[in-house]
C-alpha cells in the first residue's frame, strides 16, 4: 500500500535495509517533571537537562535527515490524528481510564481540563503530565483534592516516550502495538493505536496489527528484531514474555505468509539488559553487536525457534538451539557471522559502555549505523570491522537508558 509520497505505508523486512521513514519523539516537558522520588518508578537513573537533551535529539534527527531519512514525530502525528471523528474525546476517555490509579476519582475535572486546552496543547500536556496544582480551585470536587501532602500528579509524566522503539514496532507491512510491561510505560502505546486508526497517512490502509495492546502478556519493541523478511528474533527478557512471543508467532503464521521463523532469545532479566536491543543489534548482513555477558563461558545461550505447527494453527512447533552464531548462520543462510563485542570484550569497558547503550546501534543501511559518541571503544571496534559509524552527542540522551535504536521506530526500510 503506497502513501501520498509514493512509498509503502509500513515496510520493514530487515534491521539494516536503507532507512526511508522513521518516527521519533523530541523529549519535552515530561523530562522536567522527573523528581528524585519518581526516578525509579519512571525508569530513569537521573534527570536530563532539557535544553541539552533536546539539542542532542535534534542532532540525532538532523543526522538521519542528512542521510535522506524522512523523520516523523509521534507528537505531531498524534495531534493530527485527534482531529478526526470522535478521536479526541475517545482518546482522553481511554487515557483517563488507563490512568485510574493516579486520578483517584478526579477524572471528570481532568477531562474538562484536557478537552478545554487550546489546539496543539492536548498531546504535549498529556505527555508531560498533569500536576494536581494545575486543576484550579473551582474544579476541585473531592476532599482529597484540597489536601497539601498528596501525590504531585493526576497524570504521571511519560519521560520514556522518546524511546519510540518500544511501544510499537513494524514487522513487514504490519505492526505490533504493545502491551508494555512497566506501568510507567503502559499508556505510551495508546498514541500509536490512535495514529494507526485515525491519521490519514495510516487510517483506511488496512494495516495489519500482529499483536495488540489488549493482549495480557507483554511484548516490547526493543525486543523485536527483524532479521530478514522471513525471520524475526525476539528477546525473552525482563520486559517481553514468552507467552507474548508465542501469541505473536501464532498470529504472524496465521495472518501473513512472509515470516516463517520466530527466534526467541533468552537474555538475563536485569535492568541493564532490559531489552534484546540493549545487548544485541544487527549492523550488517553478517555482523552484529553483542554484549558478551549475555552468553555463557563457551558462548552458550537458550534459543528457541518457533515455526508453524503442522496440525494446530493455535500452537507453534518449537526447537531449541544453544549457539547464537550457529543459529544466525542457519536462519540467515550465511557461511559466517561476526559478533562485535561491546567495549572490545574488556569486562569493565563492556559493562560501562553497555550501560550507556554501546551495543544499541541504529542501522540506517547495511554497514552504516548511528551510535552514541560516548561509547568510543565500541565505536572504534565497529569501525575496525568495516562499519561506517556515525556517532552523535549523548550526555543527556543516555540518562534514560536507551540508545539510537531505542530512540527510533522505523516505519519504512528498503527491502534487501
Ligand atoms: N529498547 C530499549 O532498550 N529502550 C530503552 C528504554 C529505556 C526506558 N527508560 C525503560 O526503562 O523502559
Amino acid at each position: 500500500m503506497l502513501n501520498a509520497a509514493g512509498t509503502d505505508t509500513l515496510n520493514v523486512t530487515s534491521e539494516i535495509g536503507t532507512l526511508r521513514t522513521v518516527m521519533l519523539h523530541r523529549p519535552g516537558r515530561e523530562v522536567e517533571n522527573l523528581t528524585p522520588e519518581l526516578l525509579h518508578k519512571l525508569l530513569f537513573d537521573d534527570i536530563p537537562y532539557l535544553p541539552v537533551i533536546q539539542e542532542e535529539h535534534d542532532i540525532f534527527a538532523e543526522t538521519l535527515k542528512d542521510q535522506g531519512v524522512e523523520v516523523l514525530y509521534l507528537e505531531k502525528l498524534a495531534e493530527e490524528a485527534l482531529h478526526f471523528g470522535n478521536a479526541k474525546e475517545d482518546f482522553v476517555d481511554q487515557l483517563l481510564k488507563e490512568s485510574k490509579s493516579n486520578i483517584n476519582g478526579a477524572s471528570e475535572s481532568l477531562k474538562e481540563f484536557l478537552l478545554d486546552l487550546p489546539g496543539g496543547q492536548l498531546i504535549s500536556k498529556i505527555m508531560s503530565g498533569v500536576r494536581t496544582s494545575e486543576i484550579d480551585q473551582g474544579r476541585k470536587r473531592h476532599l482529597y483534592e484540597f489536601m497539601t501532602d498528596q501525590y504531585p500528579f493526576y497524570l504521571d509524566p511519560m519521560p520514556n516516550l522518546y524511546f519510540t522503539r518500544d511501544p510499537a514496532a513494524v514487522i513487514g507491512n504490519g505492526l505490533t502495538i504493545n502491551r508494555m510491561h512497566e506501568g510507567a510505560r503502559r499508556r505510551e502505546s495508546l498514541f500509536m493505536e490512535y495514529i494507526i486508526r485515525y491519521h490519514p497517512r495510516f487510517a483506511s490502509k488496512e494495516i495489519p496489527v500482529w499483536l495488540n495492546r489488549d493482549y495480557d502478556f507483554p511484548v516490547e519493541g526493543g525486543d523485536e528484531l527483524v532479521l530478514s523478511k522471513d525471520t524475526i528474533a525476539i528477546g525473552v527478557s525482563a520486559r517481553t514474555s514468552a507467552r507474548g512471543i508465542e501469541r505473536l508467532a501464532v498470529n504472524l503464521f496465521q495472518k501473513q505468509d512472509q515470516v516463517k521463523k520466530v527466534v526467541a532469545i533468552e537474555i538475563p532479566k536485569s535492568r541493564a539488559f532490559m531489552h534484546l536491543d540493549t545487548v544485541f543489534t544487527m549492523v550488517d548482513y553478517d555482523k552484529f553487536t553483542i554484549h558478551p555477558a549475555i552468553q555463557g563461558p563457551a558462548g552458550e545461550m537458550n534459543i528457541y525457534i518457533l515455526e508453524k505447527h503442522d496440525e494446530d494453527p493455535n500452537r507453534v512447533a518449537i526447537s531449541t538451539r544453544t549457539n547464537l552464531i550457529e543459529t544466525l548462520k542457519e536462519v540467515l543462510h550465511l557461511n559466517d557471522v561476526t559478533l562485535i563485542p561491546c567495549g572490545g570484550g574488556d569486562a569493565i569497558v563492556a559493562a560501562r559502555e553497555q550501560w550507556n547503550d554501546g551495543s544499541n546501534t541504529l542501522a540506517i543501511a547495511p554497514g552504516v549505523v548511528v551510535t552514541y559518541n560516548r561509547n568510543y571503544v565500541s565505536n572504534r571496534i565497529m569501525r575496525e570491522h568495516g562499519i561506517d559509524v556515525i556517532d552523535i552527542p549523548s550526555s543527556e540522551l543516555s540518562r534514560g537508558r536507551g540508545g539510537p535504536r531505542c530512540m527510533s521506530m522505523p516505519i519504512v526500510r528498503d527491502n534487501l
